[in-house]
């Protein structure tokens, strides 16, 4: 069988991440999303094992010294990583998965899978993107200004990403990764047909 597609979505804090991505599995029912595991309290309505893993610093360590985390970053003061085995599975099941994180674990990522495709999330603009993250209501004005700082940084590692798509809209945002996917999978297919088409070619010689 064939391994799914691996799609790293990542993005400045307050972008819209979450949401498109949860647009997305609707549009979407077979994509699958890899829930990460977080030291960070849980917000208002946030659900263990649905958000996040929630994680205490020692069990995160210990997720670390077992090697269970395919990546994992420090993210304004909490620690945050993808769950390994999960991912390992879905994408050998023959699905796509779908991770939503910061930029340093998208880039660990993207060693260890070179075949993924990573798409960057930007806003309209940086004061939009301040008006999103303060309009949340989540964080309080100091870490929403770590946030802010942190979201220039990422911005400039852009040119790592693949793809970079705008979130001015959020259907129009999901209708262009639905589209970055739709053609990613076309070229694996070509690519696969033609590895094919070379080993008969070498078995009949
Ligand atoms: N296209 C959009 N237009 C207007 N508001 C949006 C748009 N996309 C998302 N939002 C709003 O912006 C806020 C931040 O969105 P969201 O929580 O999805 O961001 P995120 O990138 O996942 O953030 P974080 O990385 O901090 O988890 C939310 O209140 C959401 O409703
Ligand atoms: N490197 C990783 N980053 C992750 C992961 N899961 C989420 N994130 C990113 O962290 C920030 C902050 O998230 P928040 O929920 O506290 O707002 C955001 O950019 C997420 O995308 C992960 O497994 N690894």
């Amino acid at each position: 069988m064939n391994k799914g597609l691996l799609i790293v979505l990542s993005g400045p804090s307050g972008v819209g991440k979450g949401t498109v991505c949860s647009v997305l599995r609707h549009k979407q029912s077979d994509l699958v999303y890899s829930v990460s595991a977080t030291t960070r309290t849980p917000r208002q309505g946030e659900i263990d094992g649905i958000n996040y893993f929630f994680k205490t610093r020692e069990q995160f360590q210990d997720m670390i010294a077992r090697d269970a985390l395919l990546e994992h970053a420090e993210y304004v003061g909490n620690f945050y990583g993808t769950p390994r085995d999960f991912v390992d599975r879905t994408l050998a099941s023959g699905k796509d998965v779908i991770l939503e994180i910061e930029v340093q674990g998208a880039l660990k990522v993207k060693e260890k899978f070179p075949e993924g495709v990573f798409i960057f999330l930007l806003p309209p603009s940086l004061d939009e993107l301040k008006q999103r993250i303060v309009g949340r209501g989540t964080e309080n004005a100091e870490v929403i200004n770590h946030r802010m700082t942190v979201a220039e940084q990422e911005m400039s590692l852009i040119r790592y990403y693949d793809y970079a798509v705008v979130n001015d809209e959020i259907d129009a945002a999901c209708h262009r990764i639905q589209s970055i996917i739709t053609a990613e999978h076309c070229r694996k297919d070509r690519f696969l047909a033609g590895l094919e088409e070379m080993q008969t070619t070498s078995e009949k010689a």
